[in-house]
Formats: structure tokens, sequence, C-alpha cells
């Protein structure tokens, strides 16, 4: 068990993010602390992937601040890490996509060579250590993602979507990681368009629609007992307009 994530909170402060005279986010106020994991929930182009990136710093605001506040926060000190619904690994193989990664995070030949084959066992992964990690397939292609990013020790953990193209059983694989991450003491926070799978995992729930916060609870009373139109209009299926 790590210690709790001593960077947060991260505190986004009138964000407002724009491309090409368009106003994606409008304007957003949102703290995140270390309780979670924590869903962004939301219909098809409510902001979540744009807000995650903006936590992330992937992308900076067009207005407002992205501030990590807590007292292990420092300039330029990594603290997170992301994972796409689609992941990018590099033409070579899957331990040598890990060592990479662990490379630019500035760990030693040996250090980084440990590290990797101690990721790729962790998940059971080890069998599929030398195969090109381009030819994996999916399901195995997202859990290397997920122990690569574990690899990095991170604090906080953003997950886009992480099982969006996955059958089940690739998706039970990868909710029992992150379960995994949970228990090592990684604040998750992650999109979904599986409410069932925003059960099992989340005790927070983050909800937005237009690019606007509309709710931050928790999951329990979220799914129970939504306190806006919008969020029970999308617990119902409706389509919000
Ligand atoms: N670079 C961009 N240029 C123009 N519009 C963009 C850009 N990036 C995102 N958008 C738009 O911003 C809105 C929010 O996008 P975002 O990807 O955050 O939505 P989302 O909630 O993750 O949606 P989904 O559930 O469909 O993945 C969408 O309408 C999207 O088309």
């Amino acid at each position: 068990m790590r210690d709790l994530p001593t960077s947060l909170p991260l505190r986004l402060k009138g964000v407002r993010y724009a491309v090409g005279g368009t106003t994606l986010i409008p304007g957003l106020d949102l703290v995140l602390d270390g309780r979670g994991p924590t869903a962004v929930l939301g219909p098809n182009g409510a902001g979540k992937s744009l807000t995650l990136r903006l936590c992330h710093g992937l992308i900076r605001p067009t207005a407002g601040t992205v501030d990590w506040l807590g007292p292990g926060a420092a300039p330029g000190r990594r603290r997170d890490a992301m994972v796409f619904q689609r992941p990018v690994m590099l033409r070579r193989s899957a331990f040598g996509n890990l060592v990479h990664a662990l490379a630019l995070s500035g760990l030693g030949y040996k250090a980084r060579r440990e590290a990797a084959r101690a990721a790729l066992d962790r998940f059971g992964l080890g069998a599929l250590a030398d195969r090109p990690a381009r030819v994996l397939s999916g399901g195995e292609q997202q859990r290397l993602a997920l122990a690569r990013a574990w690899a990095l020790k991170p604090e906080v953990l953003f997950l886009d979507e992480p099982t969006a193209n996955l059958d089940p059983t690739a998706t039970r694989a990868v909710e029992s990681m992150i379960g995994e991450f949970v228990r090592d003491g990684i604040k998750i926070v992650m999109t979904t368009h599986d409410l069932g799978q925003a059960r099992r995992i989340a005790q927070e729930i983050i909800f937005l629609d237009r690019g606007r916060l509309i709710e931050q609870t928790s999951a329990p009373a979220f799914f129970d007992q939504p306190r806006t139109r919008e969020a029970a209009a999308f617990l119902r299926g409706d389509l919000l307009c």
C-alpha cells in the first residue's frame, strides 16, 4: 500500500477551453481530492475527454488555471499518467514499450529493465513480454498500457474510456487491474459510458454536460438520488437537450 497522493488536490479554476473561436468548455470549477475512484460521466460531447486532458496538462486552458495544490506538488514533478481508449504502442516488444517509458521517466538501464519485468509479472503479462506490442489484441494492448502507466508509479491515473472497445472478458481484466491500482493508493479518474462499470468502480461521480460541471457527488447519491434534471434524464437514458 502506497501513501495517499500528496500532490492532490488538483484544482481547475475558471477553466475555459476554446478551439478556433469555438468555446468547448465555457467555465469549469472543479476540485479533485484523494477521494475516489472518480468516474467522469456525461453524454457524447459533454467534454469528458477534454476535462481529463486539461487535468493531465495535455492541453492548456484558454483561460483559468489548473493547479496541483497538495503538499507534495512541486513544479515539473510528474505525478500523473494518462491511458487512452486506444493505447499508443511503439514498434517494439511489450517489454521494450515499458522499458522505453521508464527510460523517459529517468530510470537507469538496470532499474528500468527490472521495473518493466516486475510490472509485466504483476499483471500477468509476462508471457507477452517479447511479442511486438502492436500485434497484441486490443485487450492485451490496453492491459499493457495500464501496466506501463502503473510502472511509472503515478499518484493519479487518468483513464479515458479504458474499456470502450473491449469484450466482457478483457473489460473484467482491465477492471481488475484498476482495482489493484486503487488498492495501491493510486487516485483513479476515469471516463466511461458504461454505467454498470461506474457503479462497480467509482465512489465519486463528476457529471458533465455541454462542457459544464452539473454534479460532483458520491456515487450512491448520484445513482440513487440525482440532484439535477440533467443527471436524472441521463440516467434514464433520455437525450439531453
Ligand atoms: N480539437 C477540437 N476541435 C474542435 N472541437 C473539438 C476538439 N476537441 C473536442 N472538440 C469538441 O468538444 C466537445 C467535447 O469533446 P470531448 O471529446 O471532451 O467529449 P466527450 O464528453 O469525451 O465525448 P464522447 O463521450 O463522445 O467521447 C465535442 O463536441 C467535440 O467535438
